[in-house]
């Protein structure tokens, strides 16, 4: 407070007349929320120390997540907790249902059958993301799971919702959520012969942590780091999957590849921002080898990957770049190598996927998500198309997509898309050097040979 006031009461009647003054203030400015948002994350930080139990945070469409404990784990003294409760706002119920297997590939596929399976049961429900956790062991006690609002507080729900109890119920918690009074009810179910609600506890709006738990977990889950990493995933993975056996087996686990003395360039960018013009145009002139991620080599498994757990799928195309960095390898050896995406694409897409809501839920800038992992080869420069969404629009109509199907899927995946170019545009190490690939072929390829001019021995 004292600081904003300072820069809106007295900076502006010391400096009246200064040249400077607008460069000042939006030094002040900066400073100003960069102070704010460390005292938020230690405000926060005090917040988790006082939840020592359940913790749960729910997926929120535009804002950050919500968060609930039960009442009894916040002590008396705490402040920021409410009996505001947005989805019970217009009566009816809400139900969580969270996966309790330990085991993550199994969970993991759980959940999602489990999503499908939910959103399809009545009509009119809302499904949102939920985790569950201690806030002192995240890793440690992660469950995953859904909130399921029904306004109307349909009668079958409730009955199919104990099926599905009955069916998995040494993997899955189901609880209600009820309100009376101004004051929420959590109601947990267990199977003992019938389904029957075994304990029940107030439950209080409460601060959630900064970074959020869903940007926590994000390595690991979604994100890899390494292929080690990778490798364990994809094992698991084998026991259910037999094309994930068939993928490992692809996999040279020999060393590192090195990259030869020619340099590598990838081109990035959404669908339909021009890669494959321009990463065509660019073997012609560059007299350059083309390769892609995923390679050819293992593209055969992609839409059986692509219909997978994001933990599985994403396991896929990080471990498409490790095999398709063995060819860059090569290539690099005896000519420049333009690749048509790679790692930025998927932790990019990774990222944007799990983390729902807007821009603001992105991982901060810097977050290790962000970073190329040690022991992948390293591009030399890596380039970023970007076209704005009418263009965009435009160029995949005449492309040759239904039209208004097209048009929907946009509509809806406009914050999606949104999240996936501030995603790739917060990489680092390396960072991508974005070009503007609205204008005509001949001024994209123009301008992309200059960068690679003054980036690359070339
Ligand atoms: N600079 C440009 N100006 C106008 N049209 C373009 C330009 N570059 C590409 N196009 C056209 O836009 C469409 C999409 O281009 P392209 O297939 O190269 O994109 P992409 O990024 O490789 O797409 P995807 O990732 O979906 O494969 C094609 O019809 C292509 O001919
Ligand atoms: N190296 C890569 C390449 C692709 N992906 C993912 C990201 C999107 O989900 C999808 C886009 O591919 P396209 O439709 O342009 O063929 O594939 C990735 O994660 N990593």
């Amino acid at each position: 407070n004292t600081i904003t006031s300072c820069c809106c009461f007295r900076f502006p009647r010391m400096m009246a007349g200064c040249k400077t003054f607008p460069i000042v203030c939006l030094q002040l400015y900066l400073h100003t929320r960069s102070m704010l948002r460390t005292c938020t994350r230690m405000a926060s930080a005090a917040c988790q120390h006082r939840v020592k139990s359940q913790m749960y945070a729910v997926e929120s469409a535009c804002k950050s997540p919500f968060y609930f404990t039960l009442k009894d784990n916040v002590s008396p003294v705490s402040s920021g907790t409410s009996n505001a409760w947005p989805f019970l706002a217009q009566g009816g119920y809400a139900h969580s249902l969270c996966v309790t297997t330990s085991q993550r590939v199994q969970a993991a596929r759980l959940q999602k059958s489990m999503g499908k399976e939910l959103t399809a049961m009545v009509p009119g429900i809302q499904v949102v993301k939920l985790l569950s956790y201690i806030p002192d062991n995240l890793h440690g006690s992660l469950q995953r799971g859904f909130l399921i609002l029904d306004s109307q507080h349909h009668h079958d729900l409730q009955n199919k919702l104990e099926g599905l109890l009955r069916e998995n119920q040494q993997d899955i918690q189901l609880c209600t959520y009820t309100e009376e009074e101004g004051r929420v009810w959590q109601s947990r179910w267990e199977v003992n012969g019938q389904v029957k609600e075994m304990d029940r506890s107030e439950v209080v709006a409460v601060n959630g942590p900064m970074p959020s738990p869903f940007v926590e977990i994000l390595r690991g889950s979604a994100v890899y780091s390494s292929l080690q990493d990778v490798l364990s995933v994809l094992r698991e993975s084998a026991k259910v999957i037999p094309e994930a056996e068939k993928l490992l087996k692809c996999m040279d686990l020999g060393n590192i590849p090195e990259k030869g003395s020619h340099p590598v360039i990838v081109i990035e960018g959404l669908d339909a921002t021009g890669k494959s013009t321009l990463t065509e145009s660019l073997k012609q002139h560059l007299k350059a080898t083309l390769l892609r991620s995923p390679p050819d080599s293992i593209s055969r498994w992609r839409k059986t990957f692509d219909d997978e757990t994001s933990l599985i799928k994403r396991a896929y195309y990080a471990l498409s770049n490790y095999v398709a960095a063995v060819d860059i390898a090569k290539a690099s050896e005896v000519s420049p190598v333009i690749v048509d995406r790679f790692w930025h694409s998927t932790a990019a897409y990774a990222i944007a996927t799990e983390i729902g809501g807007n821009i603001q839920n992105l991982p901060d800038h810097h977050h290790v998500v962000y970073q190329w992992p040690e022991d992948l080869l390293k591009p030399d420069l890596v380039i970023l198309l970007t076209v704005s969404d009418e263009e965009r629009i435009h160029r995949i109509r005449k492309r040759g997509l239904q039209e208004t199907q097209e048009e929907k899927e946009l509509e809806a995946n406009s914050m999606f898309r949104q999240k996936v170019e501030e995603a790739y545009r917060r990489m680092e190490n390396p960072g991508c050097v974005v070009i503007d690939a609205g204008a005509s072929r001949e001024a994209v390829l123009k301008n992309t040979l200059s960068i690679i001019k003054r980036h690359c021995d070339i």
